[in-house]
Formats: structure tokens, C-alpha cells, sequence
């Protein structure tokens, strides 16, 4: 792992596999997968349901322990705990955001841990409200007086405050309607360029994979390992109806498809 390559990659997981044990049984979740998010790239994991998708992200963010293999960021190895270089978004913002804390204090949560001074927790999290497309009134609002939509912006908010340089999205966008979903795809690919984030997304949804990725990532069944790698050469800046339209997009989703169907 010390070619160039390696060390300059925003994420490389190396042979990682994890078996769970209960009570005294041992499963094996995921076995020996490899992969590499290159800087400033968007990259998607899909694979059926029960494949190790949300097991891999964990490992790969810090939240629990692989039983083997490592994962690197930018050369430095994930120990134990979450890497100050990442943050993650869930599936389920209502349990992510605290609801007893404002949207001003949600947001602004980690950078206050910090020690940051009120003012800069307070100015940053005036630009990110922006930067997610909500209006400076809900500051004082909490979660539950926002729609889904609205509360996944705050979760993204806020996982943009502490500025790491890769997000980990675990399904965000899995409880929201099929409206707001799109517009928040397109809000996650805005964040990405603007703010030049490396992106690992995992999604079922292939249509979603291929629209906003450079790579899909397809998971086999479990114990999962990486079945393919499919390139996504559609241009860049990408349009909900238009790209979706481009025969390559059918052609990529048709070859995804195939592969998590295990056709
Ligand atoms: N804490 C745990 N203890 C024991 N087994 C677990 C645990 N978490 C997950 N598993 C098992 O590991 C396998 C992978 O689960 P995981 O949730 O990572 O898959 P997934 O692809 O994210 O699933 P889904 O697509 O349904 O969200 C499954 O067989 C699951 O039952």
C-alpha cells in the first residue's frame, strides 16, 4: 500500500471482511473486498438487500471494527472511532438529528465540540443553511416541525460543518418522497462539486447509483465481495430528465441491473 496511488486516494479498503459472532455463531457478513475512492470522485456501492452494504460503510468510517483488512484515507490508516476526515449521513435523520436541539443547534453540534466561538459556529452554520437550499427561519425550529426532506438537509448540514474531506451516505434518501428525493440528489451532487468532497454512496436504487456516480460499485450477495466495477462515462453536469434519457444511462442501468439480479 505504498505506491502513490495508495497514499493519495480518499479512501482504499483493503481485503476487509467481517464476521459477526452471536451467540457463539459466526457469520460472515463481508469477505475480503477491495475498493478505492479516488479524490474529488463520487462512487456508489449497490448489491441486494442484506449484502453487507450499511457493515462495509461502518468499517469503513470507524464505527466498528473489521475482523480483517484495513481501510485508508489519504494515506493514514482508520484506527478505532470515526476519522475527523469523514462524516456520515443516514438513512434515518429522525433518529440522526437530536430533537430536543434546535436546527441552529443540531447543525452546529460538532463544530461547537470543537470549542469553536459562538460567532464562527453561528456563521457557519448561516452558510451551510444556504448551501443545502434552506431559509435562515428554521434555525430556531426543531426537527420534528420540519418535513423528511427539510430534516435530511439539516443531517447534511451538519455533516458538512466540521468540513471533511469524504462523505459516507448510508441510503439518505431511502424515507423520503420520490420529489424530494431527486431534488436532494441533486443537492448532494451541488455539495459535491462545490465543496470538492469525495463521495461513497450506497443506494438499492440503481437509477440513482448511475445518475450520480463516476463508478458503481456492485456487491455480491452475501457474504458479499465486490462483483464488478462499472464505470459511468455520462457527462458531468448531469440533468434529472435529460441524462436519463441518454441511451448510455438505460445501457449502464440494464448492466447494473443484470449484475445485482445475478442474471
Ligand atoms: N449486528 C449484527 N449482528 C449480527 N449480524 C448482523 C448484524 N448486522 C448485520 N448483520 C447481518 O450481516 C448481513 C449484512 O447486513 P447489512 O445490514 O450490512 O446488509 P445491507 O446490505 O446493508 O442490508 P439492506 O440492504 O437490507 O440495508 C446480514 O445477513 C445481517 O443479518
Amino acid at each position: 500500500m505504498s505506491d502513490p496511488e495508495h497514499t493519495s486516494a480518499a479512501l482504499v479498503v483493503a481485503g476487509l471482511s467481517k464476521t459477526y459472532t452471536t451467540n457463539g455463531v459466526d457469520h460472515l457478513a463481508i469477505e475480503q473486498v477491495d475498493l478505492q475512492v479516488h479524490a474529488g470522485e463520487f462512487v456508489s456501492i449497490v448489491g441486494p438487500s442484506g449484502s453487507g452494504k450499511t457493515t462495509l460503510l461502518n468499517c469503513i468510517s470507524g464505527l466498528m471494527r473489521p475482523s480483517t483488512g484495513e481501510v485508508r484515507s489519504f494515506g493514514e490508516t482508520i484506527g478505532d472511532g470515526p476519522s475527523e476526515d469523514m462524516a456520515i449521513v443516514f438513512q434515518d435523520y429522525s433518529r440522526s438529528l437530536f430533537p430536543w436541539l434546535t436546527v441552529e443547534r443540531n447543525i452546529g453540534l460538532p463544530l461547537r465540540r470543537t470549542g469553536a466561538s459562538r460567532a464562527t459556529v453561528s456563521s457557519a452554520v448561516d452558510s451551510l443553511l444556504a448551501a443545502v437550499g434552506l431559509p435562515r427561519s428554521v434555525i430556531g425550529k426543531y426537527p420534528w416541525q420540519l418535513s423528511g426532506g427539510m430534516q435530511q438537509r439539516v443531517a447534511i448540514a451538519r455533516a458538512l460543518i466540521n468540513k471533511p474531506k469524504i462523505l459516507l451516505m448510508d441510503e439518505p434518501f431511502a424515507s423520503v418522497d420520490a420529489q424530494t428525493r431527486i431534488s436532494l440528489e441533486d443537492l448532494t451532487l451541488r455539495v459535491w462539486r462545490e465543496w470538492n468532497k469525495s463521495v461513497l454512496f450506497i443506494t438499492h436504487d440503481i437509477d440513482e447509483a448511475v445518475y450520480l456516480s463516476d463508478r458503481v460499485v456492485v456487491l455480491s450477495k452475501g457474504p458479499s465481495t465486490v462483483k464488478a466495477t462499472v464505470d459511468v462515462p455520462l457527462p458531468r453536469d448531469r440533468d434529472q430528465i435529460l441524462t436519463k434519457q441518454e441511451p448510455l444511462f438505460g445501457k449502464l442501468r440494464s448492466e447494473v441491473m443484470d449484475l445485482v439480479m445475478g442474471h
